[in-house]
């Protein structure tokens, strides 16, 4: 391990860096107490400037998201000049690599991965927030082909709930919805599902529905609604494509109807509801994963149960998730 920050000593073994975006490090992490491998996202604050409240904002809500296809936050540790945010470390990295690999994916893989999306996407929604920068650069594969959606910096959870309108014109250009470019208010969750359309279009085709060097072009080509479908198209994904893809956000797929969508519940035998729902009852505590705790700090089961119900998103919380995520994997749940 390299020369860590003292504010992790002894909790994390600090490696090298793994990625960067923005304003922020990644760098390799294994906490101490499991052995398990995490992702550290390093900022500081004064370099953040006027971006920290979006952090503050990433960190509230990646708080209140416990689904197995969002980015599982374990931990945050705030000092007078770093923000560190220890995440669920996702081995096989973007999904956007994935693809340029493999110029494209199969009709069947494409559904194998946007299975997964359209779950994390009803997951959010459910719980109010919208991401408002969905793209394959911010869906990462852990190391048994699922994705972690991750980069809440831009998620909105309006006010009045997911049918009150947002203003912001923000995201990635190739992927924003018409109604988001032409500076008119939207629904977030309108806006989320025509950037599926084009993430959905990227799988399946290896390449973007709209692109220009030139934004303004791009923008009348988002706008028209109007792009190339390939012959290697199937006519199910065609039309699945159109109904992502309707530039009217009120005639456009609802969330709802994808979940069991027939082109997302191919091959699924007919009980099978996307997903959406969480695995993670966050709310009653796993027993054995207290009691090591508690043993392990010879505490009582009572007085460590008291402390992880406060969800305190400290080095008590990354120990509990690490252990349950170990427990998920049949792994044993055992402290170092
Ligand atoms: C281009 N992006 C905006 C940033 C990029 C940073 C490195 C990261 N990464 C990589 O690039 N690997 C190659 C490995 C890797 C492994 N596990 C990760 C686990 C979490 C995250 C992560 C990163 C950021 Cl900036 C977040 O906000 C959240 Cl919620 C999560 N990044 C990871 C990550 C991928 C994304």
């Amino acid at each position: 391990p390299i020369k860590s920050y003292c504010a992790l000593d002894g909790f994390y073994e600090m490696y090298d860096t793994i990625g960067s975006g923005g304003f922020a490090k990644v760098k390799l992490g294994v906490h101490c107490l499991t052995g398990e491998k995490v992702a550290i996202k390093i900022m500081d604050k004064k370099q953040l400037g006027d971006d920290l409240p979006r952090i503050r904002l990433e960190i509230e809500a990646m708080k209140s998201l416990s689904h197995q296809n969002v980015c599982k936050l374990f931990q945050v540790i705030e000092t007078d000049a770093k923000i560190f945010m220890i995440l669920e470390y996702c081995p096989d990295g973007e999904l956007f690599d994935y693809i340029v690999e493999r110029d494209r994916l199969t009709e069947d893989e494409a559904r194998h991965f946007f299975r997964q999306i359209v779950a994390a996407v009803a997951y959010i929604h459910h719980k109010g927030f919208a991401h408002r920068d969905l793209k394959p650069e911010n869906l990462l594969l852990d190391d048994d082909q699922q994705l972690k959606l991750i980069d809440f910096g831009l998620c909105a959870k309006p006010k009045g709930g997911m049918n009150s309108h947002l203003e912001t014109c923000c995201g990635s250009p190739a992927y924003a919805a018409p109604e988001l470019i032409s500076g008119k208010c939207y629904l977030g969750s309108e806006a989320d599902i025509w950037s599926m359309g084009v993430l959905l279009y990227a799988l399946l085709c290896g390449y973007l529905p709209f692109d220009d060097d030139n934004i303004a072009i791009l923008y009348r080509k988002i706008q028209s609604g109007i792009y190339d479908k390939p012959e290697w198209l199937s006519e199910s994904s065609m039309e699945m494509l159109d109904q992502l893809l309707q530039v009217d956000p009120k005639r456009r797929i609802t969330v709802a109807q994808l979940l069991h969508h027939p082109w997302v519940t191919k091959d699924c035998n007919p009980s099978y509801n996307v997903q959406w729902e969480s695995i993670y009852q966050t709310k009653e505590l796993d027993d054995e994963c207290v009691t090591e705790m508690a043993v392990s700090v010879g505490k009582s089961r009572k007085a460590m149960h008291a402390i992880l119900s406060d969800w305190a998103y400290d080095y008590n919380t990354a120990t509990y998730l690490l252990l349950w995520k170990r427990k998920q994997l049949s792994k044993s749940v055992r402290l170092m």
